[in-house]
């Protein structure tokens, strides 16, 4: 086939086809100048100016393509490489996608510790994750059989309380309302998770990775920060420079005016109202703050 020949020259970039995380997938591409056209119905689509082929596949599937070695990098949750249980470098924690895969009971039920489950039914589509927690819970070996009984099913996870398959579930929770609506309570977590760039152990375009990873490192961290500058008179910087040190340093440079300085320095977006009440309440004046469109720090 025409199109799987013009594939050996690419580096294959596996990303989620559809979910929570396939748009804020495709906005990181896009930030990190990787172009493309996605055909209609297409699962694989050629980058116009790298030489990269995206191809487009169902999160949980990700880690398994990347740790045969398929496709040399691959983006999907955390939560999917672990549960996979293959062998793939892990390269960024992308910061999206923040999620925690938890244990999930009736509100109103008598359980408030994973413990009195050990002996229940529990359903997940976290076979392995949830198989490997209730192991150490019970205090046994993996591979040994297990007191608590574990199903999976690959979707609605929280329908299988109120259908009585279940005691129990193991499932994301983000904002906690898809399980407040099912009737349920957390009481007890197996996993943070969030979206990661991962990578197979023996890629096969090793400078097209490098190239892509720092891309999409420079985009993660123009996420992060944002430049602050502003004008401060010297007496003022020792205190200054404390409340914003900059990554490595901040830069200093001279006004016309010799008592005075400008500074420039990335500050964590998190933490900038804070950090400009501060900067304000002790003596600096201009403070203007910019967002980063890209960077490589
Ligand atoms: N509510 C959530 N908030 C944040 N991240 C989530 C949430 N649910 C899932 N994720 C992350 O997204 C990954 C893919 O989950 P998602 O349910 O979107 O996949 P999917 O099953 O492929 O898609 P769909 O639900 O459309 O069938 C999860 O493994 C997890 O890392
Ligand atoms: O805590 P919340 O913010 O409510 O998010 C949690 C829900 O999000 C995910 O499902 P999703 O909506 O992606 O659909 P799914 O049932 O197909 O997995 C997850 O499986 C939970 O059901």
């Amino acid at each position: 086939m025409e199109l799987v020949q013009h594939l050996d020259d690419k580096l294959l970039f596996a990303v989620p086809k559809k979910g929570r995380l396939a748009e804020r997938c495709t906005e990181l591409l896009v930030g990190a100048d990787v172009q493309f056209r996605r055909s209609n119905r297409l699962d694989i689509a050629i980058s116009t100016n790298l030489p990269v082929a995206l191809v487009f596949l169902p999160a949980a599937d990700i880690p398994t393509f990347v740790g045969e070695g398929k496709c040399s990098l691959g983006i999907t949750g955390h939560d999917q490489v672990e549960e996979s249980n293959v062998k793939v470098d892990d390269l960024l924690d992308l910061g999206f996608g923040k999620c925690k895969l938890q244990i999930q009971v009736p509100a109103d039920g008598p359980y408030s510790d994973p413990k009195q489950l050990i002996g229940k039914t529990i359903v997940t589509s976290f076979i392995h994750l949830a198989t490997t927690f209730f192991t150490e819970l019970e205090g046994k070996q993996p591979g040994d059989k297990l007191d608590t009984v574990i199903k999976y099913v690959g979707g609605s996870v929280e329908a299988a309380v109120a259908l009585g398959v279940a005691d129990a579930i193991v499932d994301l929770v983000e904002s906690g309302e898809t399980m407040r609506a099912a009737g349920l309570k957390p009481i007890g977590t197996v996993l943070n998770t969030s979206a990661h760039l991962i990578a197979s152990k023996s890629p096969s375009h090793p400078d097209v990775l490098q190239i892509l990873k720092s891309r999409i490192e420079g985009v993660i961290a123009s996420n992060r920060y944002v430049l602050c500058q502003y004008n401060a008179q010297r007496k003022d910087m020792p205190v200054l420079l404390k409340i914003t040190p900059g990554r490595r340093a901040a830069t200093v440079a001279p006004l016309e005016d010799d008592t005075w300085a400008a500074i420039s320095t990335m500050v964590e977006k998190s933490r900038i109202a804070e950090v400009m009440d501060q900067l304000a309440s002790n003596g600096a004046e201009d403070i203007l703050v910019t967002h980063l469109a890209n960077c490589r720090v």
